[in-house]
């Protein structure tokens, strides 16, 4: 610390205490309690603002707009899609509480857009009724549902068609979204002679008049750290777009690249860097769309973890603490933190690296290798897999693992009725709640029965 892969304003002081945007994580801890995530609006705010300008300004250069949703699924509150809208953002939701959180915060309809791959009729209505700026179907059977709830108000749906392009980009399978066999989008490939699942579903889009093709949706994946899939889809994209113009004789207007900018988890790691990815795919589309002899659509983004990620931390007290000796040379720390699993499920569910450090002190002791794990009841219950942390660690300590802010608390659970940690921005010296701390009472008030 400083540096990545913690927030920018993240500064250890003259005693080795961490402060983030000018605020003592032991004052946190103290007026919030811990768990908690702290998020740095600045830095939040300032990442959602690199990407839109890195992106206006390398399209521009093509003769291209671009425009940058911001993907709520990585970390929404009413707050946060405030901040993201006056950063110039729009916001990409997928589910019908995610819209409801974006329309509360003020942002208009025409500036949300609605994913899902199984969108119920209420969260199809919702979008319906508040005028969503584009619905993006995932199906053929959507489709037609999209188009009669649209028909039954009188309305006509802007939506997408989100389309696989086959290829293989991103951190874990699970995260993997273009591959063929998976459950979303409609394939760009055509097999036997016949139209690809993705043409057939343009042109069943064109084939309703209660529906407008507003463009084609193209995701192929999470945690990317290298910019030639994007390039890659692209082109398969814009064929895509040709091939329907060729048929029909309609250019759709729009093609979204999607989210998946890899951002660093742990110390040494690169992220994706927002100017020059913006360039690399800006330059590879103007290239494609020239050869296909197209004229350049809109592109729009939508951008998730490499927003909200590295700006947020989630901030541990140590408890337990027990030396395992795992062979006959290796002792392995085990130190427990009052959290786990419930607020961070990426470690048990991919596999992911994540970096801690002891927050609330300086310690000169030797470095002991660690494994911070949570207080579930489960072996895999792991925060933080391996990390060097000073050898006089001990119960009480604060504990800080960096780059929590995406897929953290929006993917929590209850498991073992334990209550999700609340939300809370640094700003300017001052912390603020986004989202409360869950109370016991919270949970068992769920409990009817
Ligand atoms: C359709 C879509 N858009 C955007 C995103 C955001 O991705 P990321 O958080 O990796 O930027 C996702 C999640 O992977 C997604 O499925
Ligand atoms: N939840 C995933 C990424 C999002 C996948 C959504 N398509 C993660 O934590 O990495």
């Amino acid at each position: 610390m400083p540096g990545e892969p913690w927030p920018r304003s993240a500064r250890r002081d003259g005693d080795g205490v961490v402060h983030v945007a000018g605020v003592d994580v032991r004052e946190v801890a103290a007026e919030h309690g811990t768990p908690a995530y702290l998020v740095d609006e600045a830095d939040m705010r300032g990442r959602a603002r690199a990407y839109r300008t890195a992106f206006e300004a390398a399209f521009a250069e093509i003769g291209a707009e671009v425009d940058v949703y911001y993907a709520g699924k990585a970390f929404l509150s009413t707050a946060v899609a405030r901040w993201m809208h006056a950063e110039g953002l729009r916001i990409d939701t997928a589910s019908g509480a995610e819209l409801l959180t974006a329309l509360r915060a003020g942002v208009p309809g025409a500036d949300i857009g609605l994913h899902g791959n199984n969108k119920s009729d209420a969260e199809i209505a919702r979008a319906l009724d508040e005028g969503v700026g584009r619905i993006i179907v995932d199906s053929l059977a959507e489709i037609e549902r999209v188009a009669d709830a649209a028909g039954a108000r009188g309305v006509t749906a802007p939506v997408m068609v989100r389309v696989t392009t086959g290829v293989h980009a991103g951190g874990h399978e699970y995260i993997a979204t273009a591959h063929e066999d998976q459950k979303f989008g409609l394939s760009v490939t055509s097999r036997e002679g016949a139209d690809s699942p993705a043409l057939a579903g343009l042109l069943a889009v064109l084939a309703r008049p209660e529906l407008t093709l507003q463009g084609i949706h193209s995701h192929i994946g999470s945690q990317i750290l290298d910019a030639s899939g994007f390039a890659a889809a692209a082109h398969r994209v814009l064929e895509l777009r040709g091939t329907l113009a060729a048929r029909t004789g309609v250019l759709v207007d729009e093609v979204d690249l999607g989210g998946g900018y890899g951002i660093a988890y742990l110390p040494g790691e690169v992220a994706l860097d927002p100017e020059r990815v913006a360039k690399e795919i800006a330059t590879a589309v103007a290239d494609v769309a020239a050869n296909l002899g197209q004229p350049l659509p809109r592109f729009s983004i939508e951008p998730g973890r490499s927003i909200a990620g590295p700006p947020g931390t989630t901030l541990y007290t140590v408890g337990t603490i027990k030396p395992v000796r795992v062979d006959d040379t290796t002792t392995r720390l085990y130190v427990s933190v009052d959290g786990g699993m419930s607020d961070n499920v990426r470690p048990a569910l991919y596999g992911a690296a994540y970096h801690a450090e002891i927050a609330g002190r300086l310690s000169t002791a030797p470095p002991a290798l660690a494994r911070v794990v949570g207080k579930h009841c489960e072996s895999g219950d792991i925060v933080v897999h391996d990390v060097w942390l000073p050898a006089d660690v001990r119960a009480g300590d604060l504990l800080l693992v960096a780059a929590t802010g995406a897929y953290g608390r929006s993917m929590a659970s209850n498991y073992n009725l334990v209550p999700r940690p609340p939300v809370i921005a640094l700003a300017e010296g001052g912390t603020r709640v986004l989202v409360r701390r869950e109370t016991e009472d919270d949970l068992l008030g769920l409990d009817v029965g």
